[in-house]
């Protein structure tokens, strides 16, 4: 009889993640496995895959095992290999509770962009720490879709984002293809691009091309680059005027609220739902790694 090997399904405002739960990081993830895994037909389907390990389990993260037990290996649906993930992290927190290795509160995860400090409230929804923002100066790019472009800020928020304020979502096209952003020297690494309209005071709206995973429901780093190009914008820094921006960011899959402190640190907070769980079959996932 074949071994079988756990994963779970989940999704932060419909930002959806296969959780390959591996303590001890005994499974050779390649990138041809990942893209399986996450494909929408022949896979489970998903937008990443939540490689859940222990931090002293991994090379990336053994340096941050004694603030984090727990090491988020986040991988895009294309296989690649992503610094950070907004919703991913409140999800793979969310995993944690769900497999009993943590209760309500708080509680540190090890990423590749450092490690995240992550609250579970008692109403479901979880808060993340994301850090804080950097916006390279002198360092704006442009996006276009067909014959229309704008001006877009960039935002790194651990991984790169292209910010651009548009009139219409719908002028964001299909998202079938990356939107080209120019200069490409701005992203030696590829880029996620969010198509951005005001809803009202402190409150916007989104679509997102993902790197990796291409036009998504949601992205967490995403709504946070959003809320901080929008601060920006709107003559907004909480670091000058020592008071909060918070900004409520709708995505296609739901809502999230992201505040930005005094002293830089961004916390963003929204739904985690751990939707099934279930058993790969080996000789599967073996046929995909090639
Ligand atoms: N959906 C994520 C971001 C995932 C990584 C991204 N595609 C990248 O390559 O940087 C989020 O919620 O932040």
């Amino acid at each position: 009889m074949s071994t079988r090997i756990a994963f779970l399904k989940g999704h932060g405002t419909e930002n959806d993640f296969v959780i390959v739960p591996d303590p001890e990081n005994a499974l050779d993830l390649t990138p041809a496995t990942v893209a399986a895994l996450c494909d929408r037909r022949a896979g489970i389907g998903g937008d990443g895959v939540l490689h859940v390990v222990r931090s002293a389990a991994h090379p990336e993260a053994q340096a941050m095992a004694g603030e984090a037990e727990w090491f988020m290996d986040y991988r895009n649906g294309d296989g690649s290999v992503a610094e950070m993930c907004g919703n991913g992290v409140r999800v793979f927190v969310r995993y944690l509770q769900h497999a009993g290795h943590v209760a309500e509160g708080d509680i540190n995860v090890a990423t590749r962009a450092g490690v995240k400090r992550v609250q579970i409230a008692k109403d479901g929804d979880v808060t993340v720490g994301m850090g804080s923002a950097r916006l390279p100066e002198g360092d704006d790019v442009t996006v276009s879709v067909g014959e229309r472009s704008w001006p877009a800020r960039n935002v790194n928020m651990g991984n790169p984002h292209a910010v651009a304020f548009v009139d219409d979502l719908a002028h964001a096209g299909s998202l079938y293809s990356p939107p080209p952003v120019a200069p490409a020297s701005a992203y030696p690494d590829g880029v996620n691009v969010e198509f951005v309209v005001d809803r009202g005071h402190g409150h916007v709206a989104m679509r997102v091309h993902e790197r990796g995973a291409g036009e998504t429901r949601s992205c967490g780093t995403g709504a946070c680059a959003v809320a901080v190009a929008a601060a920006r914008r709107d003559g907004a820094d909480p670091a000058v005027t020592g008071t909060p921006a918070t900004y409520t960011v709708d995505v296609p899959g739901g809502r999230l609220v992201i505040t930005e402190r005094p002293d830089g640190e961004i916390e963003m907070t929204g739904p985690a739902v751990i939707v099934a769980e279930g058993l790969i079959e080996a000789e599967w996932l073996e046929n995909a790694a090639r």
